[in-house]
């Protein structure tokens, strides 16, 4: 039991609401005291079937409105985004690569890795199924040697369990799509699972932090 209040957001980079997640995740962080937040990447297909759910995509008309949806949501947030021209594409290596770094590099430096992927796929149309274009968009970051030393850790059996591992800890606690929030109020080891990037009203609301919208005031939606 912790005496801070602790979120886990389960993401995959190959889901769109997980990138605004994400982002609005880091964009109000700095304002929450007494909160850690961790960023945990699970493979978004083996929750959808290990919760005998189907991707939104395969329902037309979900998949339509969907489309809709996240253009208005970047307008709304101020957060890019461009719909990528190869979706859905195969993020297991991206996910493995980001399960390396989050055990090896700092947590700003995993941060800011899991930002440049989600960005990668959704902002700059890169295809991130591919393991030269992972360690390029990540070089800036920790640097070309490293991005590569740790793509080759990927086919490790550890590396490849922990995203099984992460992937059922999802489905166990009642994930059925991504992004996935659990969260544990302060002083409590009551686990408590919120759906989407459009809960944080709700989520702040239940923890009791500050909350001021989609468009902050430092958002380019409010400039
Ligand atoms: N309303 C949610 C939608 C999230 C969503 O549709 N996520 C997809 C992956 S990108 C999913 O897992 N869907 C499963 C479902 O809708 O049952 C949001 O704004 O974030």
């Amino acid at each position: 039991m912790s005496a801070r209040s602790n979120i886990v957001c389960y993401y995959d980079v190959v889901s769109p609401y997980s990138y605004y997640g994400v982002k609005l995740l880091n964009r109000y962080k700095p304002q929450w005291k007494d909160v850690d937040v961790e960023l945990r990447p699970v493979f978004l297909a083996g929750v959808l079937s290990g919760s005998k759910n189907q991707a939104p995509a395969n329902v037309a008309a979900k998949g339509a409105y969907m489309f809709k949806d996240l253009g208005r949501l970047s307008t709304a947030s101020g957060i890019p985004m461009n719909f990528p021209s190869n979706f859905p594409t195969m993020t297991v290596p991206a996910l493995r690569l980001l399960v390396v770094i989050q055990k090896t590099e700092s947590v700003a430096t995993y941060e800011q890795c899991v930002e440049k992927l989600l960005e990668a796929y959704w902002v700059e149309d890169k295809d991130v199924s591919q393991q030269e274009i992972l360690i390029n968009a990540l070089a800036p970051i920790i640097g070309a040697d490293k991005a590569s030393k740790y793509m080759q850790q990927t086919s490790d059996k550890e590396i490849k369990q922990q995203l099984i591992d992460n992937t059922n800890e999802a489905i166990e606690a009642g994930a059925f799509g991504a992004p996935t929030f659990v969260i544990k109020k302060a002083g409590s080891d009551k686990p408590h699972l919120f759906f989407g990037s459009d809960r944080f009203e709700v989520i702040t609301s239940f923890l009791g932090l500050p909350y001021e919208g989609l468009a902050t005031k430092t958002s380019p939606a409010k400039l």
